[in-house]
């Protein structure tokens, strides 16, 4: 029977008279890619704060991996391996590609209070050996984003859709056992999109669990096991892509925003 890394039962959030999330339930199961969607303000950033200790919902819980999240902040569900992404990334444009993923590790270690402050300063021999793993950790997350060509540019230097790649790989350095991928690819080319969907592919092939907030609906299509829907805070459908794309509700959940434009994606790859 397959595993159930995360499960959201029953959330309801409210902002003032606003129904942001009503009886939200579903899961994800190990191994699984699952796309959460739904139109402009259907409450998916809303749900992903939930999961990840930024907002405490009114009702209902959420559970990962056997644990209750109920009052822990986002640092303390951080370290149980839900790690997310954000919609923007930030790196330091003047280091180079290879330095931001080593700044990101070294902030992990210090987060998880690793090595003492004085055994850093002073270049103990443990802190000297953790300088050495950390560095070719960092040259491994480069190589598996597929940046190593560019692990000497500037970071600022990156076209929008590998910037994308680096924060992606300061996710991974946090060793997630679960990522939440927040839109992922807007703002990315057809060919930059391609090349993260592979690399998707290849983080859930290495054990990883990943749940992606996301509005282009090809690389949804493309890229879920499961897909499911929310309009005004309620989960309207949920299922594989192929029934996902046929399903009329969610084609009228479209429409009745005015995004004629994502229907005709979703008929065009049905
Ligand atoms: N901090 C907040 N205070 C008040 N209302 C909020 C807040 N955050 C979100 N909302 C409202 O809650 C609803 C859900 O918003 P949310 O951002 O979760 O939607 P979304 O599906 O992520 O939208 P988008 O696709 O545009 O990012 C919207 O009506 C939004 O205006």
């Amino acid at each position: 029977m397959a595993e159930t890394v995360l499960s959201i039962e029953h959330v309801a959030v409210h902002f003032g008279g606003l129904v942001a999330i009503s009886d939200m339930n579903f899961h994800v199961n190990k191994g699984e890619i699952v796309s959460l969607i739904g139109p402009n303000g259907a409450g998916k950033t809303t749900a992903f704060n939930v999961m990840t200790g930024f907002l405490t919902p009114a009702k209902g819980a959420v559970n990962y991996c056997g644990a209750d999240l109920k009052g822990k902040k986002p640092h303390e569900i951080a370290d149980l391996g839900l790690i997310r992404t954000f919609q923007r990334t930030s790196v330091f444009p003047n280091d180079t590609v290879y330095d931001n993923v080593l700044i990101g590790l070294h902030r992990q270690g210090e987060l998880k209070g690793k090595l003492g402050l004085a055994e850093a300063i002073l270049g103990l021999p443990r802190a000297r050996a953790s300088e050495k793993a950390q560095r070719a950790r960092a040259a491994e997350l480069v190589r598996w984003i597929g940046l190593e060509a560019r692990a000497n540019d500037l970071a600022g230097s990156l076209s929008y859709g590998e910037q994308r790649l680096v924060g992606v790989a300061l996710a991974l350095a946090a060793q997630p056992k679960m990522l939440l991928l927040d839109e992922p690819v807007s703002g990315m080319n057809a060919s930059e999109t391609h090349t993260f969907v592979q690399l998707i592919r290849n983080i859930r092939d290495r054990g990883v669990t990943i749940l992606l907030v996301e509005h282009d609906m090809p690389m949804v299509m493309s890229v879920s096991d499961r897909i499911v829907v929310l309009n005004y805070g309620r989960i309207i459908a949920e299922g594989p892509p192929d029934e996902i794309r046929k399903n009329p509700a969610v084609i009228e959940a479209y429409l009745g925003q005015g995004a004629k434009d994502v229907v005709k994606e979703v008929a065009v790859h049905a």
